[in-house]
């Protein structure tokens, strides 16, 4: 089966700082990627680089598309970028309010995207907005609620919603379960998990934690200082790590 992103040798600088370095690796659909390091690792460069956020200095990028093309994303035309974002890749912030617009009600939040991709019967996207709403979890007789009126627990499920009610093949998830209290990132992260498996999503996930990438990921890509120093299943790279900084990630959060 070919993958439907496939990343080579991809580097990206800030001026002569490097941001990430000579990162490769395919992915495959319903596949769950997660990325983890240190700060300053490179994670962010990464996810920004293969959401052609940032421009990369060298290195290649392949999607194949649901039409079955493949795309050279390092060459694509700013038009075609911004359909395949609309259609069939999705991108979850850190930060629900830099994902979602905050000036409308949970709804519209969920119904817009639909709107983008062509939706135009507004009793039908109000139905799918309900739905997606008791989906991640949420009350739907707030779907007229601004998110400010949410909690962060609650915009983060908003903003998923958002990015997954038009149906993307690949989401790039950057932290998402940073900054929320324990209890509720276990709920968050437990409906990450269905999500993913029950909509065979791509996804590549960029986690300083290593307990949010053991929950999620099917495979796991420890990076340092902007390399990529292992990679390989979850359970292997977790239980057997070979990589001396992989030890250090594992020892610090796992008992011996
Ligand atoms: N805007 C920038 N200008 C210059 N250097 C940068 C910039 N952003 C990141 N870097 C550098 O690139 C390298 C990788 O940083 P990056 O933010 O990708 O790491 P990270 O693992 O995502 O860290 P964090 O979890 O803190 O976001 C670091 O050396 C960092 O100092």
């Amino acid at each position: 089966m070919s993958p439907l992103l496939s990343v080579r040798g991809l580097t990206t600088r800030y001026g002569d700082r490097t941001g990430c370095e000579d990162v490769s690796f395919d992915l495959h659909s319903g596949e769950v990627l997660c990325v983890v390091g240190e700060s300053g690792s490179g994670k962010s460069t990464l996810l920004s680089t293969i959401a052609l956020r940032m421009r990369a200095a060298s290195g290649a990028l392949a999607y194949a598309t649901a039409d079955g093309e493949t795309l050279d994303l390092l060459t694509i035309s700013e038009p075609r970028r911004r359909a395949l974002m609309r259609t069939e890749w999705g991108y979850v912030e850190q930060n629900p309010r830099d994902g979602l617009r905050m000036a409308v009600s949970a709804g519209a939040n969920i119904g817009e995207p639909l709107m983008a991709v062509g939706a135009r019967h507004f009793g039908r996207i109000r139905e799918t907005s309900s739905s997606w709403m008791r989906r991640v979890e949420l009350d739907a007789g707030r779907i007229d609620d601004l998110p400010a009126s949410f909690s962060g627990g609650m915009q983060q499920r908003l903003q998923i919603a958002r990015n997954l009610v038009t149906g993307p093949r690949l989401v790039l998830m950057d932290e998402p379960t940073a900054g929320l209290d324990v209890s509720v990132q276990a709920r968050l992260l437990d409906l990450l998990r269905t999500l993913t498996a029950q909509l065979h999503l791509a996804c590549v996930i960029v986690t300083h934690d290593i307990g949010v990438a053991r929950l999620l990921a099917h495979r796991l890509m420890v990076m340092q200082g902007g390399r990529v120093v292992e990679a390989g299943l979850t359970d292997q790279v977790l239980d057997d790590p070979q990589h001396p900084y992989t030890q250090l990630l594992v020892s610090s959060v796992l008992p011996a």
